[in-house]
């Protein structure tokens, strides 16, 4: 990694005058990444959001999902009951969660407890699923083990035989282990790379989990890079 390529970085600063809350920030991060996605070919997958859980051992996991929920309570995705990260939030309700926009030079974490997203929220989600993918979902027990991969592939040909496509959000019944989870955060950290490495990071920490539009809730500090 020695001739790995160094560049500046030019992120648009944070300034020592930040809002009382959190939510405009993440709000308008959030947009102006997927806007910038709409228009430049460097961002791409601006949803990607690396999502840590604990196990009951107290080893870290990690792995990323699309950022498919954001409202005041935090960021939201959808996954499988049956997933390891779901027996890691239910063990444990420990939850981190990053997005990285390299290209803008800024990233947001956040740290905090997992919530179940209500159900008519996630079936509403999953009716606008492509048919494809609805299907898929059905085929995978996420996180277990399959023989092969021609195993995986009958069952979707016969799920598709079962719920086939007619182009409707109902086609596909949602399945039992659909599940939605949000990060309701304790701390949300904004990160913007600066020139010469001298970047700029403001926490925001909460005493206990706390909505992100919740002024009283919250205090700043900045710290160094
Ligand atoms: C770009 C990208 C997006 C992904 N989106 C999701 C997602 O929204 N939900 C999900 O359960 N898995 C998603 N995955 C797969 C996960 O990274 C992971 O393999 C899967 O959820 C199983 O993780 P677990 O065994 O830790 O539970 C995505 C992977 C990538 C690379």
């Amino acid at each position: 990694m020695s001739d790995v390529q160094r560049f500046d970085y030019a992120g648009t600063g944070l300034e020592d005058s930040v809002p009382q809350a959190p939510w405009e920030l993440v709000s308008r991060w959030v947009r102006e990444a997927q806007e910038a996605a709409d228009e430049r070919a460097d961002v791409y997958e601006p949803s990607a959001m690396a999502v840590a859980t604990v196990d009951r051992t107290g080893l870290p996991d990690v792995r990323t999902v699309l950022l498919r929920f954001l409202d005041p309570r935090g960021p939201g995705f959808v996954t499988s009951r049956h997933s390891q990260k779901a027996a890691q939030i239910s063990d444990t309700h420990l939850i981190a969660a990053t997005l990285t926009w390299a290209p803008l030079f800024r990233a947001i974490r956040f740290r905090g407890v997992a919530q179940q997203i209500e159900s008519d929220i996630t079936d509403e989600y999953w009716g606008g699923r492509p048919w494809g993918s609805r299907i898929s979902a059905w085929a995978s027990r996420q996180s277990h083990p399959v023989a092969s991969r021609q195993v995986m592939e009958d069952t979707v040909r016969d799920l598709a035989q079962r719920y086939p496509d007619m182009g409707n959000p109902d086609d596909v019944p949602v399945p039992p282990d659909w599940v939605g989870y949000r990060i309701h955060p304790q701390e949300v950290e904004f990160w913007a790379g600066r020139p010469d490495r001298l970047h700029d990071r403001i926490r925001y920490a909460a005493a206990s989990p706390a909505d992100l539009d919740d002024a009283a809730a919250w205090s700043t500090t900045r710290l160094q890079p």
